[in-house]
């Protein structure tokens, strides 16, 4: 081991001592040997690649690739950063397509029906760290062991191998307290648990120590030999390459020059790796600026080659032969039929991924069964009751006690309406000012003109008027205004009926109001909004839990993980409904508790309707969350689309506004909103009674089914066509 590390030490110290690299620069020419020997074991190769490319928009990121990973053997890929390679490992896992050219890995082309890479034969260990943070170092393992469909006891004896043999601390540690190293070591044992056919690693020693990257290095040669496993893996350094069998050693795109190290340094006659690299690189550059204007970090709009008539296909200095013909896989749709199902497997590993995530984060689930029930607590408590203690100024020019102002007055309900007794111009001072909200007065004559008015047919204007109780009111809060009228009307009619007993109808309007059909006659705003906000509430809920899923799974590499372990797309999204199901559930429960119970809205219609339509509704906010996560790549952006069409949805969806005040064009985008006719169902479930047969019911079952629907086969079409 020490003598490992010395030798490695000293490769370092002798690529970066930068006079030698430029005597090595000053060496002989560069020869062209297209008739070298092949590498020991290419004809078994694990993977080959021809005339790969693959672009980003415009940005040519991998230019008529070839590559051959001999079977059992080290293969260092080797280059500067931003050259492809990463790219280059994605297409060769299955996670990118390539824009042309073939692969073929392990015998079949990536992701070909039935095909275990991606799958069980790989295993990968991405550049990003690619764990879960709240999982212990057993849980990650037993969370890739559960994907690989190995028994609990061959991920136990695996995990008890891994931990021992990676130097890990003890596997009930968390992962976010792990140094990077042991991080980085827990996320080359996810890779090794299945003792896989191919060993995919991207960068596994940056920022690792030179101990421990030796260690890596040397396992790297143990299980090659032993289990004739094979090994591409990627490094920025250059020199601990060469303990691989073969290197590759890419630029732009291509690669410059594939072959056992050895052969290549000796074919430049340079003494490391380091001054092959760098001599093919100058010598590239050179032939670039010849023939074409030298591209910029590795953006090469226009194919290139190093010798004008040169095979670009073929790394400069040519180890391997002519790429040959790879054949041509094609799948029948039996086939591909038998592999679109979702596996069973595949969806509980992920849902108990989730759940013990939730489970290691008591604090946020508490948080997300609460919400709910403040959210719906705060919208019952201040929005559409009566308004209280509201200031009414009173000017009364009768004196005597036994008025019937003073009876009409003590009518008023004085919960609601708060009488100061004032002068009238301090009344209608107040009112200009803000004070009250209205100013109630009585003529002196009142009382004998009232009575007048009831026991007489025909009766002067001086007295109607002089009989009548006189309102002026600040209309700029509606609410408040129809408020102080209804309060009004209520007390005039107590009045009448307390003084004026059966003869009280001479003074009434003659309009009646008969016992409602539905709801009650004090039914308030609040129950008008409860049903909507509770779908509301649910959808939003559902939309931010999962609005950000997959955009932090993906940033951090644990999505490209999990595809190469043989996660479909459909599989995914499935497993977060399953999980996310779980938390809705319990967060519609404790709404219904709140808003029969506590709040005692009426409910007059069976309460499984009532569940599974806001369970649906819920759904629809998951496969809506999902929509965002697939379709976006930062956490802002999710924020932002999930932000954006709440205000917009809440407005337009009859709400906490009837949809009948929308104006026409708007009323029939309203009309299409997942909530509009959901929200209208409930009410008409809850306060009418009524049940699947009538259309208003149904029709919020089937809008919201649709969109549920739509959006789940959206995400998954996003999700599959973005990886
Ligand atoms: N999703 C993406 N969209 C657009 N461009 C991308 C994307 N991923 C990578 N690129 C670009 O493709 C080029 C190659 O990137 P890649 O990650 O394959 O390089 P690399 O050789 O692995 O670099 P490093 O060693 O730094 O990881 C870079 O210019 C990078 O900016």
């Amino acid at each position: 081991m020490a003598a490992e590390t010395a030798r490695l030490e000293d490769v370092t110290s002798c690529a970066a001592d930068s006079t030698e690299m430029e005597e090595c620069l000053k060496g002989e020419a560069m020869t062209v040997d297209v008739e070298a020997p092949l590498p020991a074991g290419q004809e078994e190769a694990a993977i080959r690649c021809r005339d790969v490319c693959r672009s980003y928009g415009k940005l040519k990121v991998l230019t008529n690739l070839n590559l051959t990973v001999p079977q059992g053997q080290i293969y260092g890929l080797l280059g500067p950063s931003g050259c492809g390679k990463t790219t280059l490992l994605k297409c060769i896992v299955g996670t990118l397509k390539i824009s042309r050219g073939q692969i073929i890995v392990l015998g079949k082309p990536p992701a070909f029906p039935g095909h275990e890479v991606p799958g069980r034969m790989v295993g990968y260990m991405p550049q990003e760290l690619a764990l879960y943070n709240e999982f212990t170092i057993s849980d990650t393992l037993t969370f890739f062991g559960r994907l690989h469909g190995l028994t609990r006891k061959q991920t136990q004896d695996r995990i008890n191998f891994l931990i021992d043999f990676l130097d890990l601390p003890q596997k009930t540690r968390l992962v976010r307290n792990l140094s990077g190293g042991q991080k980085r070591r827990v996320s080359l044992g996810a890779a090794l648990l299945q003792n896989p056919e191919l060993l995919i690693l991207d960068e596994p020693t940056v920022g690792v120590d030179p101990v421990l990257r030796t260690k890596i290095w040397q396992h790297l040669v143990d299980i090659v030999k032993t289990a004739k496993v094979s090994v591409i893996i990627t490094t920025h350094y250059i020199e601990e390459a060469r303990q691989a069998n073969v290197v590759g050693l890419m630029r732009n795109g291509r690669l410059l020059a594939e072959g056992p190290p050895d052969h290549v340094m000796k074919m430049h006659g340079t003494a490391t790796l380091e001054c092959t690299f760098l001599k093919l690189c100058q010598s590239s550059d050179q032939s670039n600026s010849k023939e074409s204007p030298s591209p910029q970090d590795g953006v090469l709009e226009k194919s290139q080659s190093f010798e004008s008539n040169r095979d670009e296909s073929r790394p400069i200095l040519g180890v391997n032969p002519p790429p040959d013909d790879l054949p041509t896989f094609t799948a029948d749709w039996k086939l591909r039929a038998r592999n679109v199902f979702p596996k069973c497997r595949n969806i509980a590993a992920l849902t108990i991924k989730t759940l013990v995530r939730f489970k290691r984060t008591p604090g946020s689930l508490c948080f997300q069964f609460l919400l709910p029930v403040i959210q719906i607590t705060l919208i019952c408590l201040c929005i559409g009751g009566d308004p209280q203690g509201i200031q009414v100024a009173v000017v009364n020019n009768e004196t005597s006690s036994f008025s019937y102002s003073h009876s009409l007055l003590s009518a008023i309900d004085n919960s609601s309406i708060h009488q100061v007794h004032l002068s009238h111009s301090d009344a209608f001072n107040g009112i200009r000012n803000g004070e009250y909200w209205g100013v109630i007065g009585f003529g002196k004559n009142f009382t004998s003109y009232l009575t007048k008015r009831a026991l007489q047919r025909h009766v002067s204007r001086e007295v109607v008027d002089g009989g009548s109780m006189h309102v002026w009111l600040d209309y700029t809060n509606r609410q408040i205004a129809l408020m102080l009228q209804k309060k009004l009307h209520d007390a005039f009619q107590n009045f009448t009926e307390s003084k004026l007993g059966t003869m009280s109808y001479q003074v009434a309007i003659p309009v009646k109001f008969e016992e409602p059909i539905y709801g009650s006659q004090n039914t308030d705003f609040t129950t008008y909004v409860t049903p909507g906000a509770v779908l509301s509430i649910t959808f939003y809920l559902a939309v931010g839990l999962t609005a950000l899923s997959f955009v932090l799974e993906r940033k951090e590499g644990l999505l490209d993980r999990c595809w190469v372990a043989g996660v479909s797309s459909l599989e995914t999204m499935l497993a977060h409904l399953c999980s996310q199901l779980f938390v809705i559930s319990i967060q519609i429960f404790m709404l219904l508790i709140f808003v029969m119970h506590v709040f005692k809205m009426p409910n007059e219609g069976s309460l499984v309707l009532i569940i599974i339509l806001i369970v649906l509704q819920g759904v629809t906010g998951i496969s809506f969350g999902l929509v965002i996560s697939s379709a976006l790549d930062d956490e802002q952006s999710a924020n932002q689309a999930a932000l954006g069409i709440f205000y917009p949805n809440l407005m337009i969806s009859g709400i906490i506004w009837p949809v009948e005040c929308i104006p026409y064009p708007l009323r029939y985008v309203s009309m299409a909103l997942p909530q509009t006719f959901a929200a209208e169902s409930l009410r008409c479930i809850m306060y009418r009674g009524w049940g699947l047969s009538q259309m208003l019911v149904w029709r919020g079952f089937a809008v919201t089914l649709g969109w549920n629907t739509f959006f789940l086969i959206l995400a998954t079409v996003i999700l599959k066509l973005r990886t």
